[in-house]
């Protein structure tokens, strides 16, 4: 089977502190993978990792069965990093144009597609306006925006919805989840425990593994708690103990 993205045995450690010590993860074509832990466990150096940012000191990475980087597997990724990176002088518009060009996105249909990826944020009016007014939602719905420019068959998303409100919040999950059923693959990370519930399986990352992998259900039952707030406190808790 070709995972969209496949870790194994992965391990990472910056200087003499060992984030990442047995990262096995997989997600498949169809369906969101939520990663979620706590601050510091390491989720954005698992996305650094699989995307080729970072380089693992021993294990495997692979997207679409290929070692990143690979520049013709860019426009296959909508990347969403946990921190924006957009052009501040140029329109909502003008970065939304700027990054398609950089994924080789075809310029015919280009304008229509903006728009179709500008409405699932709600953009409206603002997507001709500079970024430099943006607040920070804005900021965060326009870098959604631009990873799902071109449609691509694997989104991963860090901390996508940090500062968006809870309607505009629902209104993307059900994007995502339509994105889901349509054959995309998402990963996503998350600091909002009901948003964990939205996924199709939680991947747990404590002390540098995954230490829980399953259906939020499933996770919820076998912990005997009723939330994934509940399983993610619990499994914090035995890790401590340990
Ligand atoms: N390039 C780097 N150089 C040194 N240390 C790093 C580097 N990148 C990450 N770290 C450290 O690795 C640990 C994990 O960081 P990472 O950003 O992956 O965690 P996270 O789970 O994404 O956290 P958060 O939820 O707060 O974003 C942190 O202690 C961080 O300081």
């Amino acid at each position: 089977m070709t995972y969209t993205i496949e870790l194994q045995q992965v391990a990472k450690s910056f200087g003499n502190q060992k984030v990442l010590k047995d990262i096995d993860l997989n997600l498949k074509q169809g369906e969101i993978l939520g990663l979620i832990g706590p601050s510091g466990a390491g989720k954005s150096t698992v996305i650094n990792i699989a995307l080729g940012v970072e380089q693992a000191d021993s294990g495997q990475a692979n997207i679409l069965n290929q070692t990143m980087p690979n520049r013709q597997l860019l426009a296959e990724i909508g990347y969403m990093a946990q921190s924006d990176a957009l052009y501040e002088a140029l329109t909502a518009y003008e970065n939304v144009a700027f990054f398609a060009e950089m994924k080789g996105i075809n310029k015919q249909g280009l304008d229509q597609e903006i728009k179709r990826v500008a409405d699932i944020v709600s953009l409206g009016d603002a997507l001709y306006k500079n970024v430099a007014g943006f607040s920070g939602g804005m900021k965060r719905r326009l870098s959604l925006a631009i990873a799902l420019i071109g449609n691509p068959r694997l989104l991963v998303l860090d901390e996508p919805t940090v500062g968006i409100d809870p309607a505009l919040r629902r209104q993307i999950w059900h994007e995502l989840h339509k994105m889901r059923d349509a054959g995309h693959a998402i990963l996503v990370t998350t600091h909002v425990m009901d948003e964990a519930e939205l996924v199709d399986r939680v991947a747990l990352l404590l002390g540098g593994r995954i230490i829980a992998n399953d259906a939020p259900k499933k996770l919820e039952a076998a912990y005997g708690v009723p939330t994934i707030e509940d399983v993610f406190l619990k499994a914090e808790e035995e890790e401590s103990n340990d």
